[in-house]
């Protein structure tokens, strides 16, 4: 989707050389992938643990790096849409007089037949949008959809452009000049907002609490690898969300220094009268503390920077460094992971999808919803049961022995590493591209909502690409295995004993299989999904994510 072109690599470079980025020029070359676009690829064999490049958080473009940073802020626009407006305003507006231009002239959000890149929930062509109508694409991520965050975002930010243009006398974007244009007019706009969205989301970074998400230089570069990235991505996330430095700042100090007022207000009888000298001194505390960090700060080596052109005076902390996490042979393509994520997230989020992708999944929505239209009242009444109470029980019990089970595996592994050394490195891996088309709606997997999910009874229905059902699915599968003896000795809606049964409803894969009747509950499910028919005439990426669909139903089928 949003690919670079080869005669982009030199301005790439141009500003590389413009802006501290160091990167390992000796050993890396950037050029066109088999995958479409530019890749990175090895010149020479490297090593693991080589830090492949390192961007000052002051290179990356952001939206408070930007040149209308001021005016986002006061309007209280963040995230993915004060990228993207920061984005338009720098390649429309600032155009050559932008510090940013160099680089930021190399993303495109229209390919070379001057086709807008779009997601599919954005498809022009009606059949295109047709063909994806029933997969997990649609059923789980609603996908298909347009997105009325993307559409609000929009709307802001044409009210914004006019604000802008009243008060800095600064041109309007012709993306957001929507004034006396008609409805067609303004989709048009409206659709070439979204595609700037996609392309740049499908290519940032979560940097910081203070820059959100941003474009790092070459960084986007890197093509997704499913089972095994070679480069890791990473930033200290934890700084202060007002100015930026790492460790204590003013704002820290302020912030630290009011929660103690308040503190000491809350508690007169333990701490006597407010007393300003022990805050002073508690003040004092924390401003030599901050004194010493950034001395820690600028004492910091930098090891396994191997390429010639180290720059003095830059502080590893305020950077982001791409580090090879793999040993890398000569000639070979340099790969990311943009995370674990199956064909109908690929394709919303990036705008391509991967054969035989293992973090494939089939969601199982539209056929539990068939089958339980046809169940009998029996079932129905456990159906109902489970949608109202028993799903969330039993997430909650499942997760709360797993975080057990993985807390006492942790625990071994701490015992095993005593005698080993610690690897020092601080810093958060907030690895890849994990960030969404829209900005506010896509988000980091587990934090955040992925588009407006239907339910959550029905989203925990899917089977991955090994034919596994989810623990949600298995426990479903369970519950409706019992007989009416089972069921009514089963059965209460008091929470406290609830707790205590719904453990009895845990099932693997395997047990699922071995026994008859879950095995024909399986099917009598899946026996509502149809199977695709591969239209001729679909693009490839389509046809990838339907043939993936059949290759995980299949193997249900067959088992
Ligand atoms: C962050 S950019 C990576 C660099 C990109 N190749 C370029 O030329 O700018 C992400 C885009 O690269 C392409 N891409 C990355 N990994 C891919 C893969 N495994 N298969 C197909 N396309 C991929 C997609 O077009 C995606 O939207």
């Amino acid at each position: 989707m949003s690919n670079t072109s080869e005669s982009d690599v030199k301005h790439i470079l141009n500003f590389v050389e413009n802006n501290d980025v160091q990167f390992l020029s000796s050993h890396l070359e950037l050029k066109k992938s088999a995958l479409g676009g530019i890749g990175v690829f090895a010149t020479q064999d490297i090593e693991a643990e080589h830090i492949l490049l390192r961007v000052p958080k002051s290179s990356i473009f952001t939206a408070e790096n930007s040149t209308i940073a001021n005016a986002l802020v006061d309007a209280e626009i963040d995230g993915m849409l004060a990228l993207s407006i920061a984005f338009i305003y720098e390649v429309s507006v600032f155009k050559e007089k932008s510090h940013w231009f160099e680089y930021l002239r190399t993303i495109k959000w229209v390919d070379n037949e001057g086709q807008l890149y779009l997601p599919p929930s954005y498809y022009e062509d009606a059949k295109r949008k047709q063909y994806l109508r029933g997969t997990t694409l649609d059923t789980m991520y609603n996908g298909l959809s347009p997105q009325s965050e993307v559409e609000n975002g929009f709307s802001i930010a044409c009210d914004l452009a006019v604000k802008i243009s009243s008060e800095y006398h600064l041109e309007i974007p012709k993306i957001f000049a929507t004034e006396n244009l008609d409805d067609k007019q303004i989709w048009r706009n409206l659709l070439e907002f979204v595609s700037v969205g996609y392309s740049i989301s499908s290519r940032c970074f979560e940097i910081d609490r203070y820059h959100q998400y941003g474009l790092v230089i070459i960084a986007d570069l890197f093509n997704h690898h499913v089972t095994s990235p070679d480069v890791h991505f990473e930033s200290v996330f934890d700084v202060c969300d007002k100015c930026g430095e790492v460790g204590e700042c003013g704002h820290i100090i302020a912030e630290e220094k009011l929660t103690a007022i308040e503190e000491l207000q809350k508690k007169p009888e333990k701490i006597g009268i407010f007393d300003h000298k022990q805050l002073d001194n508690f003040t004092r505390q924390l401003e030599n503390n901050q004194e010493l960090s950034d001395d820690e700060l600028l004492e910091n080596p930098n090891e396994t920077f191997i390429e010639d052109r180290v720059i003095q005076g830059i502080i590893p902390d305020e950077c982001v460094d791409i580090r090879l996490v793999n040993n890398v042979k000569k000639g070979e393509e340099i790969f990311n992971s943009y995370g674990e994520l199956s064909n109908s997230l690929l394709l919303a989020r990036y705008g391509f999808v991967v054969e035989n992708n293992p973090c494939d999944v089939v969601n199982m929505a539209d056929a539990v919803i068939q089958y339980s239209r046809k169940a009998s009242a029996d079932l129905k009444a456990r159906i109902d049961w489970w949608k109202d109470m028993g799903h969330e029980f039993y997430f909650v019990w499942y997760e709360s022995k797993r975080s057990e089970e993985e807390e006492e595996d942790e625990e071994e592994d701490e015992e095993e590493d005593e005698e080993e050394p610690e690897n020092g490195d601080s810093r958060d891996g907030k690895n890849s591209q994990d960030a969404p088309y829209d900005g506010e709606n896509i988000q980091d997997d587990g934090q955040k909502e992925d588009f407006d999910k239907p339910s959550k009874w029905l989203d925990e229905m899917f089977i991955d690409n090994q034919g596994k059902l989810t623990p949600l699915m298995l426990a479903f599968v369970k519950l409706l295995s019992f007989n009416k003896f089972e069921w009514e000795k089963f059965y209460t809606e008091d929470p406290n004993e609830l707790w205590d049964r719904v453990k009895c409803l845990e099932l693997n894969s395997s047990a699922l299989l071995s026994n008859k009747k879950t095995r024909k509950i399986l099917e009598d499910i899946v026996a509502f999904k149809a199977k695709w028919i591969i239209p001729k005439d679909a693009d490839s990426n389509i046809k990838i994510l339907l043939s993936s669909e059949n290759f995980i139903l299949d193997q249900v089928r067959s088992k």
